[in-house]
């Protein structure tokens, strides 16, 4: 099978500029791709990079595409590198072949799609950082979210911590006056690397204090640098709430990696950067990988792919964090 190849480039700017331990982002840069096969069938993929998650630059994926012929094999696409994790998953979410026999002996099919089947997904809304959740958080509730994310260790912990206290009073209050309280909400709180071993350890030790039914703290996502991974080990067996790692599993071989060296708690997998989907199905057959899918804010093409992926992979009590959209 030969595909034409062309790519498009483009830059869209958040409705509100996301703001993290890593910084402020306030656009989404990505390329869709298009792989027209020799039936004139055309498939459609998203480059959409997060260097500082560890995928390539943009400049590299632009630099990747350019140096690439007007017609490509499907062995080309199963050569890209692994240091290109972004492209990999770009080119063969476009993917097309006449044939799904090939497709699922190359592992290109997922199993949804074999048997028709795409699980219905729950997905988790995104609360901005500081004191902004509280209103967002009402939003989003009315909406139907029942787990949410908040971005923390972007404030003084002593602020975050009173903010904490706010939001949790604000959630409880809200599922006892506004539903049966048969319902309850799961909250994620995701410190992107950016606290201290002391800090994680108080974040933790609240969040194990709260004893309710109706308010879980389903998880802490990367409470320490990604070089700091036996102290988020040793936190996992210390303390009853769960961590997530998501800064140090953001690509196949950093989820290898730490999954030999015995992490068996939660893997928050990013598909747009994690790399090959082909390998990344493998992966998750031969290993019990307790998945949380994740966008990077990728466009509808990205989005698309990715999330077939999840109603493939991912645990069926996890939430997808892939819930408000950010354009
Ligand atoms: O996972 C989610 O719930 C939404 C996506 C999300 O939180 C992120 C996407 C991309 C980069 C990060 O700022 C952030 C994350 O750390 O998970
Ligand atoms: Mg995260």
């Amino acid at each position: 099978m030969v595909y034409r190849f062309n790519f498009y480039p483009y830059s869209r700017p958040f409705k509100q500029p996301l703001k993290t331990h890593h910084g402020i982002w306030e656009k989404r840069e990505g390329i869709i791709i298009q792989l027209a096969d020799e039936r004139g069938k055309n498939g459609w993929g998203e480059i959409a990079p997060l260097s500082w998650f560890g995928s390539e630059t943009l400049q590299e994926a632009l630099e990747f595409c350019r140096k690439l012929p007007q017609t490509l094999t499907l062995e080309d696409i199963l050569e890209i590198p692994d240091n290109f994790p972004a492209c990999q998953f770009g080119f063969e979410s476009a993917v097309t072949y006449p044939k799904t026999r090939f497709l699922k002996e190359t592992g290109f099919l997922s199993q949804g799609f074999e048997t028709g089947f795409l699980r219905e997904l729950k997905f988790s809304g995104l609360l901005p950082s500081g004191k902004a959740a509280l209103q967002v958080f009402q939003t989003l509730f009315q909406q139907g979210f029942r787990t949410f994310k908040w971005k923390i260790a972007v404030y003084p912990i002593s602020d975050e911590l009173d903010m904490f206290k706010q939001l949790t009073k604000l959630i409880l209050e809200t599922i006892i006056s506004e539903t049966d309280k048969t319902e309850w909400v799961n909250l994620r709180l995701d410190a992107n690397g950016g606290l201290s071993w002391e800090e994680a350890n108080k974040w933790l030790s609240v969040c194990d204090e709260i004893k309710s039914d109706i308010l879980k703290i389903e998880y802490l996502e990367q409470p320490l640098s990604v070089e700091q991974f036996a102290e988020m080990l040793a936190l996992s067996q210390q303390y009853f709430t769960s961590i997530a790692l998501d800064e140090s599993v953001a690509t196949l071989s950093q989820i290898r990696d730490c999954y030999q060296r015995g992490w068996r708690g939660i893997f928050v997998i990013k598909p747009c950067i994690v790399g090959s989907p082909r390998k990344l199905r493998k992966l998750c057959r031969e290993n019990h990988i307790d998945a949380v899918f994740s966008s990077v804010f990728e466009t509808a093409v990205g989005r698309r792919a990715a999330l077939n992926l999840a109603s493939e992979l991912s645990h069926p009590k996890r939430a997808v964090g892939f819930g408000v959209e950010h354009w």
